[in-house]
């Protein structure tokens, strides 16, 4: 397996050449010349630790959605310099491939939306699925990464705490009128972070919403139960693999390469006209199976709605734009009842950022 992947160097064609029932036969490990430790713990799985000492343990995620390409393609390249070694990691790295199955089959989830399963939601009822399975293992993943007892001394020793990342990378199902954007998941015991804001707006990702409630999201996980800095990017509109113009992300791939290799480019202070602020004012859930929006299917995500119009109607009711203004994003009628089928946000200040 070994010789598999360090001959093509792309490990999301060796993931996607794995079953997804092989969980243990697939963990392996290798040393990149004399300076970084590599292990793939799982089918999409691969950690790399610098020998040296490091600051930061960051998880990049993709595939969460199966059928969002240019994450897919943006971390396989990233993967792929690792492993040629021409660019080396000075952090401790974890890349995961979410559901390389939804992937096999260009679906965004084969039986579940794998992203409504995080925080326990996989062990809800008696279902299992693939991405009940897969939501777990991912979790047990994040937590075996971010407990590591040798970096956790490292801690311990060195003057400053060990920060957390975690960017799981999307893109949209529809057009956006601020094309790359990121969700800030609920904290509300803690501030939002400048740092992580205009980190992504130096990325090319200037518009940020904060979550306004705990959702079974990724992000929301790794920001819950590790205080990870984490978020849900959103890279765009989704195409199929290989017709993204990936030169769009060249600014985060550049971002990123810093970060990796500990040469960080520096960040602006907290700059109101560089970024996009909203407050996710209310989640609309569905709630019939008539569920239909009363706007059309090229209607792009940030589209403004004032006071009083319609936006969708269900069971015989309108759903009614309730503040002077609400903002639109994410909306999907064809979700299962019961899940989110739209946000509405309005803007945000900056009075709880430091
Ligand atoms: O475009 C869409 O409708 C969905 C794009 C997407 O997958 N978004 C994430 C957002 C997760 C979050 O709210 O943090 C999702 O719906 O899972
Ligand atoms: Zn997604």
């Amino acid at each position: 397996m070994l010789h598999t992947l360090m001959e093509s160097k792309d490990f999301l064609a060796f993931t996607l050449a794995q079953s997804n029932t092989d969980v243990m036969t697939t963990s392996f490990s290798f040393e990149l010349g004399q300076h970084t430790r590599v292990e793939v713990w799982d089918c999409g799985v691969i950690v790399f630790e610098p020998h040296g000492d490091t600051s930061k343990d960051i998880v990049l995620s993709c595939a969460v959605h199966g059928n969002e390409t240019a994450p897919i393609e943006l971390c396989n390249d990233l993967i792929k310099r690792l492993l040629l070694q021409t660019i080396q990691a000075e952090q401790r790295l974890m890349f995961l491939i979410g559901n390389p199955e939804a992937i096999k089959l260009n679906r965004r989830f084969i039986d579940e939306n794998l992203n409504r399963l995080f925080n326990g939601g996989h062990s809800i009822g008696e279902t299992q699925n693939p991405e009940r399975v897969r939501a777990k293992a991912l979790e047990q993943y994040v937590e075996r990464f971010y407990l590591n007892q040798t970096y956790q001394n490292q801690v311990m020793s060195g003057s400053m705490p060990r920060q957390r990342i975690h960017y799981d990378l999307h893109t949209a199902i529809r057009a956006s009128k601020h094309e790359e954007f990121a969700i800030y998941p609920y904290c509300p015991e803690k501030k939002y972070s400048s740092e992580q804001i205009m980190f992504l707006a130096g990325a090319g990702i200037d518009t940020i919403l904060f979550h306004n409630e705990p959702t079974t999201t990724f992000s929301y996980f790794s920001s819950h139960h590790f205080q990870a800095d984490a978020f849900t990017v959103e890279l765009g509109k989704v195409y199929p693999m290989g017709q993204n113009d990936m030169s769009r992300f060249s600014a985060l791939d550049e971002r990123l390469v810093g970060l990796i290799t500990a040469n960080d480019l520096p960040i602006l202070p907290l700059d109101m006209k560089r970024v996009n602020l909203y407050q996710v004012a209310r989640s609309i859930d569905k709630r019939f199976e008539d569920f239909c929006f009363s706007f059309a299917n090229d209607v792009e995500n940030f589209t403004a709605f004032q006071r009083g119009e319609v936006l969708a109607t269900e069971g015989g009711e309108a759903v009614i734009v309730e503040h002077p203004m609400e903002v639109i994003v994410f909306p999907n009628a064809k979700v299962p009842v019961g899940q989110r089928t739209l946000l509405c946000l309005t803007p945000a200040s900056a009075d709880n950022i430091e």
